[in-house]
């Protein structure tokens, strides 16, 4: 069997603001990828292994926001890596699918462009954070803001969920804002790991844009492996 590159896996990454359908279309690709019969690994951060769990809270709840945006890329970043050693790169090396809910690009905009934290610095914390391993493609779904935001408190007035907006959704509408746009940059500086999805549309209609968008990592490594999954 041939090999893609180091890692015989494929790690797609999904971004975006608030209340876009990350976590639905997701979950959605998982099962689609399942049906064909790859192996799937759906995770997500803040979080996703037990060391990266245990600092999710810190995060969301706001604790760590009193010691300001530093502190809480470097809190991001410790769990970031530790997800990355305990969770992804074993599933990479077993030639699962590994479906992240948020990853670097997130702290990228989140404490970098919309959180006023340099690129140097950014950077070089991600560089320590992700030990090399970068998704292969990366799923930017962009939604109108207030769209977004609507969705959000509709999700929370419907479901069992946290009815109190975590520490990063209750930011000015500007800041949300700005957050999109600093995806929408990402993605033009880095359009072949990149795809902007249009999250405005029904979920059917963006689950497709999602498949077609994965369809050629899917593609290009049956011709590397001879079909085998
Ligand atoms: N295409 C869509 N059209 C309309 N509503 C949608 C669509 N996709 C998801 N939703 C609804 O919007 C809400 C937010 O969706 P979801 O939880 O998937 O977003 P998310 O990006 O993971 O949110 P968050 O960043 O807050 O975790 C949910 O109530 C979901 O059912
Ligand atoms: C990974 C990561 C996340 N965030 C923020 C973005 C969201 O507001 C929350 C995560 O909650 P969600 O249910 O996935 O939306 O955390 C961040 O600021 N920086 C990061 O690196």
């Amino acid at each position: 069997m041939g090999l893609k590159s180091v890692q015989d896996g494929i790690f797609i990454s999904f971004e975006g603001g608030e209340g876009v359908g990350k976590s639905t279309q997701i979950r959605r690709l998982a099962e689609r990828l399942k049906q064909k019969g790859y192996q799937v690994v759906l995770t997500r951060e803040p979080g996703g292994s037990a060391g990266a769990e245990a600092v999710r809270h810190i995060l969301l709840s706001g604790a760590a926001q009193p010691f300001g945006v530093g502190m809480e890329v470097l809190l991001f970043s410790g769990a970031r890596n530790d997800h990355v050693e305990a969770v992804i790169k074993p599933a990479l090396a077993q030639g699962k699918v590994v479906l992240c809910d948020r990853f670097m690009d997130s702290s990228r905009v989140y404490q970098g462009t919309a959180g006023g934290l340099t690129r140097p610095f950014i950077s070089a914390v991600e560089r320590i954070a992700v030990d090399g391993v970068l998704p292969d493609r990366t799923l930017i779904l962009d939604l109108d803001t207030i769209e977004g935001l609507k969705r959000v408190s509709r999700r929370s007035s419907q479901t069992a969920g946290p009815a109190a907006p975590d520490r990063f959704e209750k930011d000015d509408v500007t800041v949300h804002e700005n957050r999109r746009q600093a995806f929408l940059e990402i993605a033009r500086r880095e359009p072949e790991r990149c795809k902007v999805i249009d999250a405005g549309l029904n979920a059917d209609a963006v689950a497709e844009s999602v498949w077609d968008a994965v369809l050629p990592l899917l593609d290009r490594r049956a011709a590397f492996s001879g079909g085998e999954r």
